[in-house]
């Protein structure tokens, strides 16, 4: 028998034997983020469903770590997979509307979430792995980065055009925050100086590098990178199927989905306490940092972004990223 709890923010639907769902639904009733969880593997899967670019506004930083939590406080529960539904974009990174013009109430509480975001990530006592099927700038390089494990695509799904002009799609990842005329702030760059060491961050952020993924592999940006060409359904690997909501479940046969559900079970197969008290060792001293100058970070942000100069640009940039989608 199914049972649906419904409250404000989550939907949980008790499904079949130890299997578990829930979305957590935006303002307007959509399903920002969804949530599968297998109690028997010990993994969850957390998709992230923001049409059209999965960009992060207060609403989704707050519904993915809503969902974190809800996971992370099921004791069965040792990893999650980080996936976006679509199929081209992991994250565009922040959601710019969010930036200009901005409330002045708003602004602090966005900026808030995004931190709280960081912090409910990194020190998640979950193993997470990223699985980057597409795009992953600025902010959502930060969400890739924040995670245990990156599995990104090779980049060589299906293509565009057709026949032998057929494009190559190539998803990239990094920080790019200097093309567009700003810094990253500073737990984020030094979440990249952590993640790929010093000099190829202080190169990366200098240059607002967008990186491919046979490039992020070398540098250690990602762990892996897996073709996305769907496997005979003979690959299918038990369990990832129903691990998958409904809205992708033609990822079954997908080798980087199989990549991610087969590092998450390494991962929920590793004694919680030692791997948890492995991670505190990397990370709990930068968290600490984080957590000291978080209000100082708030004000130097909203500071930042409400100066006339960058709101000009900000609105220039958006309408050049309209237009573009427009021309398509
Ligand atoms: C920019 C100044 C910010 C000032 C902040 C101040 C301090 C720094 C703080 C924090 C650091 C982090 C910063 C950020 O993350 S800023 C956001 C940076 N991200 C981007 O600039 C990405 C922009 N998007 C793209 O490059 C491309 O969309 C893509 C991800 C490569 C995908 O390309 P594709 O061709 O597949 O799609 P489209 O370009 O057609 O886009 C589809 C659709 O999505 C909308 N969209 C894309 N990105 C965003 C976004 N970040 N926020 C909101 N909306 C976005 C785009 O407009 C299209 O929408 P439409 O309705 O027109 O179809």
């Amino acid at each position: 028998m199914n049972t649906v709890i419904r409250s404000q923010l989550l939907r949980f639907s008790v499904g079949r034997g130890q299997q578990f769902r829930f979305s957590t639904a935006a303002a307007n009733g959509n399903d920002l983020v969804i949530g599968t969880v297998d109690e028997t593997l010990g993994i969850a899967m957390l998709t992230m469903n923001r049409p059209p670019a999965n960009s992060l506004s207060l609403e989704m930083n707050e519904a993915i770590c809503t969902s974190l939590k809800t996971m992370e406080s099921n004791p069965k529960i040792q990893s999650v997979i980080l996936s976006s539904s679509n199929p081209k974009i992991f994250s565009a990174g922040l959601d710019v509307s969010e930036l200009v013009s901005p409330h002045p109430d708003r602004l602090p509480k966005f900026w808030n979430s995004l931190q709280q975001l960081y912090l409910d990530l990194y020190g998640s006592r979950l193993a997470v792995v990223a699985a980057i099927q597409g795009h992953a700038p600025a902010a959502g390089c930060f969400l890739a980065m924040a995670c245990d494990y990156r599995i990104m695509s090779s980049g060589d799904i299906g293509g565009e055009g057709g026949g032998d002009m057929k494009k190559r799609f190539v998803p990239t990842i990094g920080l790019n925050e200097t093309q567009l005329g700003i810094a990253a702030p500073p737990w984020m760059g030094q979440l990249l100086v952590r993640t790929i060491g010093f000099r190829q961050a202080e190169l990366a952020l200098a240059m607002g590098t967008l990186f491919p993924p046979d490039r992020a592999l070398s540098i250690g940006l990602v762990d892996a990178i897996e073709s996305e060409q769907h496997g005979a359904e003979s690959t299918i690997i038990e369990g990832l199927s129903e691990l998958l909501p409904s809205i992708s479940k033609d990822q079954a046969s997908n080798p980087l989905m199989q990549k991610a559900f087969k590092q998450a079970t390494t991962f929920a197969k590793i004694p919680p306490h030692a791997r948890v008290a492995s991670k505190l060792v990397t990370r709990q001293s930068h968290i600490h940092d984080m957590i000291a100058t978080r209000d100082e970070d708030t004000a130097h942000f909203c500071g930042f972004v409400t100066q006339e100069a960058v709101q000009k640009n900000l609105i220039a940039y958006v309408e050049a990223m309209k237009s573009k989608s427009k021309k398509k």
